[in-house]
């Protein structure tokens, strides 16, 4: 019993062992999600569209053709919120790398945010120097060697003239390409424009002024946003967003090996699942069998024991009921013996006693039998008894009983005799039927009998009135001998008429009668 459920254990500790494996196999196919990598990887290549594109917006302010800066800030909601979903997607390429090289991206798009104000502010202001600049000299030009400088000395009019043509070229071409020794050159072009204009009217003083505060605006300027632009390119946003595509690339990669390489365990484990499953089911299938089998064998076994036992049953029945018959039986004629004798009789005793009937005894002793036994020998003798059974027994009624005691003595006895008469017609009965038997074995033979005959009222609760009846009968027979045989005698203390009334006899407390 302990064995049958430990093993019962075993296997359903196995059975989920088993399913455990299978389950985490199959999770394993599914760890990549192909839908999530793609969108990480269209992500990606929009953020590095849109920093390009960034890049493209500050080199066209840097030129001047875009006359707001609405494209220098207008992508920058949407790249946070890539960078948000790219930070997301991390654990997607497991390790330090990739967290190293996001931390590299957010960190050069935080900074480019802001060199990409520093260069609007100072754009702005470059840009305003630029638009003011070439005709405001060209103006001042114009007046100076126009009315303004009608009343200065020709050579000075013509030195600032050329001083402002050297000041409008160099600064263009600065502000095309910076370079220290163009810069000295402007520096010169500035001093000599501000020695010049002093010889002019203070409205053209001014004009000068203004001009060479300008060209130091373009100055600075031009050679700060420049700088501005060195440090944007150098930051390496579009080298930093392709490091970190590689790494999502090569994760996404391993994680689709790893699933192929999961997708064959599983198959494998799958077809091993199989064929365990067929030979457990092959196994149950011939354990069914043979329990069938041993089935059937027990079935038929139980079948065959319980044939058996039903016919001993009935061997033991027939062999009880053999030895009923042989206990309460005379085995030579099959008429009840002595001891069932006196049992009925004191069944039909009890009966009387209550009903307030006679019970008449007939004692019977064959006459002549020794003679033929001697005769004719036993087996003679033998057939002589059973024919006298015979006999009598048809003479009498289905009620009436007849058994022998032992050798050639038999006994009538009769319940509910309509009196003496009836006793004595009985007796009559039989005597003639036992004179009536002439031969017996083919001998011929010559018997009679002595009868004696004896009735009693009940028992009246007295122990031994069957005895004592069968005695009186016995007596009454021996009467019947001496006075010659061949007749029947009836017992002095017969008693025929005067049965108490079964209402006068009192009942003892423990059943027994007293005649009252
Ligand atoms: N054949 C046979 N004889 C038996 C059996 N039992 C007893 N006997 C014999 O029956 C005889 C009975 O003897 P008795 O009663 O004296 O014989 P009887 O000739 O009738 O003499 P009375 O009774 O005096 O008239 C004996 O010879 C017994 O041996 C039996 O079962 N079979």
């Amino acid at each position: 019993m302990l064995r049958t459920s430990r093993r019962r254990l075993a296997a359903a500790a196995l059975l989920i062992a088993l399913t455990a494996i299978l389950g985490y196999l199959y999770n394993r196919t599914q760890a990549a999600d192909i839908d999530a990598q793609n969108r990480v990887m269209l992500n990606l290549r929009e953020l590095e569209k849109l920093d390009a594109e960034w890049t493209v917006n500050i080199l066209r302010a840097h030129i001047g053709l875009d006359t707001d800066y609405a494209p220098l800030s207008a992508p920058l909601p949407r790249m946070r919120q890539l960078q948000a979903q790219l930070s997301s997607a991390l654990p997607m390429a497991p390790g330090p790398q990739a967290v190293r090289a996001y931390g590299e991206v957010a960190r050069t798009l935080h900074e480019k945010t802001a060199l990409v104000d520093q260069f609007k502010a100072q754009n702005a202001e470059l840009r305003k120097s630029l638009i003011y600049f070439p005709p405001a000299v060209t103006e001042l030009k114009s007046e100076v060697t126009g009315i303004g400088g009608a009343t200065v000395a020709a050579p000075t009019v013509l030195a600032l003239d050329a001083a402002l043509n050297a000041l409008l070229t160099d600064v263009l071409r600065f502000n095309l390409a910076p370079d220290d020794a163009l810069a000295r050159r402007i520096e010169k072009d500035i001093a000599l424009t501000m020695q010049y204009k002093n010889a002019f009217s203070p409205a053209l003083r001014e004009s000068a002024e203004a001009i060479v505060a300008h060209a130091r605006v373009i100055l600075r300027n031009r050679v700060l946003e420049n700088a501005l632009e060195t440090r944007i390119a150098a930051l390496g946003t579009p080298a930093a967003l392709d490091r970190l595509g590689r790494l999502f690339d090569k994760a996404f990669d391993q994680g689709q090996i790893e699933m192929q390489r999961f997708r064959t365990f599983l198959g494998i484990y799958s077809s091993i699942l199989l064929l365990m499953l067929i030979y457990v089911a092959r196994r149950l299938r011939s354990s069914y069998t043979i329990i069938g089998v041993v089935n059937r064998h027990l079935q038929a076994a139980n079948e065959n024991l319980e044939q058996r036992v039903a016919q001993r049953t009935a061997e033991l029945e027939a062999q009880s009921a053999q030895l009923q018959q042989l206990a309460l039986h005379d085995g030579l004629t099959g008429l009840i013996n002595y001891a069932q004798l006196t049992r009925l009789l004191d069944h039909a005793l009890a009966r009387a006693t209550r009903r307030g009937t006679v019970v008449v005894v007939m004692f019977i002793d064959l006459d002549g039998f020794k003679a033929v036994n001697d005769t004719y020998g036993h087996a003679a003798g033998d057939l002589v008894l059973k024919a006298v059974a015979d006999q009598v027994q048809s003479r009498l009624r289905k009620e009436d009983v007849l058994a022998r005691l032992g050798g050639d003595e038999f006994v009538i006895l009769l319940e509910d005799v309509s009196g003496r008469e009836g006793a004595e017609l009985v007796a009559q009965l039989a005597l003639d039927a036992i004179r009536g038997i002439k031969e017996a074995g083919g001998h011929p033979i010559e018997i009679s009998a002595s009868i004696g005959i004896s009735a009693l009222c009940g028992d009246r609760g007295e122990a031994g009135a069957a005895k004592a009846l069968l005695a009186k009968a016995d007596q009454a027979m021996y009467v019947s001998k001496q006075g010659g045989k061949s007749r029947w005698s009836i017992s002095p203390d017969a008693e025929w008429d005067a049965c108490p009334d079964p209402r006068s006899i009192a009942r003892t407390g423990d059943g027994r009668a007293t005649a009252g």
